[in-house]
């Protein structure tokens, strides 16, 4: 006979042991929206994939220890193909997040008309029921659901501290800089959801097995947006909170929603409305909130310091230094670019060699910023060939251009708030260094410019400080260090030294020309300030409407007519 664990009666295990399972879903709602930030509606649809494997297969094939196995296979691969493919769908480069929530929406709703289309095969609307499995006692199915959601709770928990980890926190906060380092990020968010879609199958499974019964609902849209109820709840990017969200609201609905069936639904909503005013992060921001401001009283370094063991080492071989070949680093060809009838770029033809430091200026909305943008992302240009070390880069995305050795940092500083300076590092080194799913690596290689970067700002005594902690001079420093740690042989920099003070700026100015000198880089420089331009470049390149209007040495662009009257704002027939 079942006998209910101490202390809890039985309808409160049962309704437990179903709230364990979706605790498992939870999990992997988290893992996809709370740590990686695409927010998914469609997480129920494995949760329903892995519950209907287990029904059909026992309704229909057969019941045994080796059914239940092949069910059990079944369910997680067919959830682990469906997600692949939704992700290749929604992830692709260029996909915005609205789009990719769309596509998530639009699985569990897909999975329903399925299984109603699925007449007596499936129990269309009324689903399946009364189908052999396990009768174990509820003692055992207790015991079983929560080693699941300890086993999934302990995997997640190492995942989110490993070096993936600080890289699913860098995709939520900066998804775009995190593709000019060359992290993957499609092929990462496709990973993180077929694994979490095939976590989620076994979930499912778990409950269909325990309660005997399947619904539509199970893989429906309601369930994919309840969890994302109890994930907002218990708090994102939290492991426990979603855990205790998805348990707390489940376990309160059974009762409520036994006592009161026509108001429960209403007061979750309430209380979900009330909690997401008071407390925008979730419950368990009491938790880390106080444990934040414990952190910050009882630290001595001040806010933002993490206590943080990453050493800094020199990479081994050459560095960024790029290898002399005959092939020129970049060559661009007839570069056209147009935003619908505006032609922002017209016929731009420039070859750059190593050693190089090529300055373009020219007025405010020249083109100078779209020209970059045409060299670090294939899909940019309109026609026209942008070829980096021989290779033409087609429509490669930015990921795939930075493996030719393209780096670029951005007009507006673009970094990770919530890192540390060492996190920032680490994840600039994923392209040459991989990372590791259950540590974070405490060694950071760097080639020595970027060392040289770090010792010259002081950032290399800041590892443990959070970036939104930096002064603007310092966040400048670690997107250069950042960029150089990808080991570019062509280095595109969108006014770095914006925003800066003088003496910074000479700092800076050191460091590109040794860059350009001993490293051999050939570097595209953006920039404002015209003395700071003849200071340090060999060469410079004048836009003018979208328009080359010059390309020559310091001396002949300084001289020319044609330039002192585009700066003038005269018009170039009048000039001319
Ligand atoms: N995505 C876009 N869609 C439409 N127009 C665009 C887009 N991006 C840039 N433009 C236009 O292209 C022109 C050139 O912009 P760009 O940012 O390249 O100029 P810039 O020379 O870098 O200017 P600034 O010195 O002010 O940064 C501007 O008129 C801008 O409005």
């Amino acid at each position: 006979m079942a006998t209910a664990p101490l202390y809890l009666d039985t309808y409160m295990t049962n309704v437990l042991i179903r709230a364990l399972f979706l605790g498992v879903l939870a999990l992997t709602v988290d893992l996809v929206w709370g740590y990686t930030g695409v927010l998914t509606f469609g997480q129920s649809a494995f949760f329903g994939i892995g519950a209907y494997a287990c029904a059909l297969v026992a309704t229909h094939w057969g019941f045994g220890p080796g059914w239940f196995a092949l069910a059990l296979v079944i369910g997680i691969v067919a959830a682990a193909v469906t997600a692949w493919l939704v992700g290749l769908l929604s992830f692709y480069h260029g996909a915005s997040p609205l789009y990719s929530s769309i596509m998530t929406l639009a699985l569990p709703i897909v999975l329903v008309q399925i299984i109603f289309a699925g007449g007596r095969f499936t129990g269309s609307s009324s689903g399946l029921s009364g189908f052999p499995t396990y009768y174990w006692s509820i003692d055992t199915w207790f015991v079983i659901a929560g080693i699941l959601l300890v086993a999934v709770a302990t995997v997640a928990w190492l995942f989110v501290r490993s070096d993936y980890g600080c890289i699913l926190v860098a995709i939520r906060e900066n998804e775009d800089r995190c593709a000019y380092l060359g992290i993957p990020v499609s092929r990462i968010k496709i990973g993180l959801f077929v694994a979490c879609g095939a976590i989620g199958a076994v979930a499912g499974f778990g409950y269909a097995a325990f309660t005997n019964v399947v619904a539509p609902e199970l893989g429906g849209f309601l369930l994919g947006t309840e969890s994302l109820i109890w994930v907002a709840l218990g708090g994102r990017g939290t492991l426990l909170g979603p855990i205790l969200g998805a348990i707390g609201i489940d376990v309160t609905s059974s009762y409520l929603s036994g006592s009161l069936p026509f108001l429960w639904k209403f007061i979750v909503g309430v209380v979900f409305v009330l909690v997401i005013i008071l407390l925008p992060n979730g419950f368990a921001s009491l938790v880390t909130g106080a444990w934040r401001r414990y952190r910050a009283r009882s630290n001595p370094d001040g806010e933002g310091h993490h206590a943080t063991s990453v050493r800094l080492v020199a990479a081994e071989g050459t560095g960024v230094r790029p290898t002399a070949t005959a092939v020129a680093p970049i060559r661009i060809a007839a570069l056209t670019c147009r935003y619908g009838s505006l032609t922002v770029l017209d016929g731009i033809e420039v070859e750059a060699r190593e050693g190089q430091l090529l300055s373009i200026v020219g007025p405010n909305g020249a083109g100078k910023t779209t020209l970059m943008r045409c060299i670090s992302n294939g899909t940019e240009r309109t026609s026209g060939q942008v070829t980096v070390a021989g290779t033409e880069i087609g429509r490669r995305s930015p990921q795939k251009i930075v493996s030719l050795g393209v780096g670029r940092s951005f007009q507006n500083t673009s970094l990770f708030d919530s890192l540390t300076v060492g996190d920032c590092l680490r994840l600039a080194r994923y392209r040459i260094d991989g990372a590791s799913a259950f540590v974070r690596q405490q060694t950071v290689a760097l080639p020595k410019p970027a060392l040289e970067i770090l010792q010259a700002t002081g950032l290399d005594q800041q590892l443990g400080l959070e970036t939104r902690y930096l002064s603007h001079g310092m966040k400048r420093g670690l997107e250069l260090a950042m960029v150089l740690a990808t080991e570019p042989r062509v280095l595109l920099l969108d006014e770095p030294t914006a925003g800066l003070t003088k003496s910074e700026r000479t700092a800076i100015g050191h460091v590109l020309t040794r860059l350009v000198e001993e490293y051999g880089l050939c570097v595209f420089l953006i920039e404002h300030d015209l003395d700071f331009v003849r200071e340090i470049s060999n060469r410079i390149v004048v836009l003018h409407q979208g328009k080359l209007l010059l390309d020559g040495s310091v001396e002949e662009v300084v001289s020319s007519d044609l330039v002192k009257a585009v700066y003038a704002g005269q018009n170039l027939e009048t000039a001319a």
